[in-house]
């Protein structure tokens, strides 16, 4: 039997208003995400991929369709939710340990089991020694680990990632893309992970939807490549050279 949805979007559309005109980023979108997936979602940049998170994170509502998670109509965020945004969301005046701590003090954990908590996260993040240090402090890529690493200490069931290691130089990413799938792995949690990376699609994916513009969607596959997914072995495997020519040719077609 086929996992349950999470999230159900149906004839999603999201049209801007900008100087008296309509833009429209995402139009008539149906999608079903299954509880326990990872999908990640491929598209070029402004096909509306980060418009679609917002509206799943319930951070914007949409201007015609529903999407429901477990069922119920998205009215706002959710706690069970994390996002992870493109945009530096950390404050500015805590410290990486007390950014990180934030979701935690939100949920009432006690202050020892708090730090604790929080000293895991940034270790895991590769981030010990810095935790009484500020974002201003931090470079971009810590600052992306400071928020995944607070996202995470949220524990929610669900995980909106919107380019998360695009930042990143190519080590660092590895690890960080491997220690999500660790995560992903023990948890069971449903990971939608937006990326322009065809190779990180098929390195994290169990499925992967191809976006074109204004949210078409040109392909929704499985991926059944075997994990662990080792990307110097993949790129010669014949498997992945298949996938990655039809994903490139979905983002050239989604582009017309
Ligand atoms: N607040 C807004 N007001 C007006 N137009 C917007 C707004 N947000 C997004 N858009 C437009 O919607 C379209 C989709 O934008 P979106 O940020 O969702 O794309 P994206 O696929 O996430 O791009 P990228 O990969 O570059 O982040 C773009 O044409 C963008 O200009």
């Amino acid at each position: 039997m086929s996992a349950p949805a999470v999230i159900e979007v149906s004839g999603l559309t999201k049209q801007f208003v900008k100087d008296d005109l309509g833009i429209v980023a995402v139009r008539d979108l149906d999608l079903e995400i299954a509880q326990g997936g990872f999908v990640t979602v491929l598209g070029r940049s402004g096909c509306g991929k980060s418009t679609v998170l917002n509206l799943l994170a319930g951070l914007t509502t949409p201007t015609s369709g529903t999407i429901a998670y477990r069922g119920r109509p998205v009215a706002g965020p959710r706690t069970e939710v994390g996002y992870l945004t493109q945009s530096d969301t950390l404050m500015p005046w805590r410290s990486v340990h007390r950014n990180v701590e934030l979701p935690l003090e939100i949920g009432g954990v006690p202050a020892q089991r708090r730090r604790e908590r929080a000293a895991e996260l940034i270790e895991k993040v590769g981030l010990q020694g810095f935790e009484r240090h500020y974002p201003r402090e931090l470079s971009g890529g810590m600052r992306r680990r400071v928020s995944l690493a607070r996202m995470l200490a949220g524990d929610p069931e669900t995980l909106l990632m919107d380019e998360p290691f695009g930042a990143l130089d190519a080590q660092l990413r590895a690890e960080l893309q491997a220690e999500l799938l660790r995560l992903w792995g023990e948890s069971g949690q449903t990971v939608v992970f937006v990326t322009h990376d065809i190779e990180e699609a098929l390195l994290l994916g169990d499925r992967v939807v191809v976006l074109g513009r204004v949210g078409r969607v040109v392909l929704d596959r499985p991926i059944g490549l075997p994990r662990p997914r080792d990307a110097d072995e993949l790129r010669v495997d014949p498997e992945f050279v298949a996938l990655h020519r039809e994903l490139s040719q979905a983002l050239r077609e989604g582009a017309r």
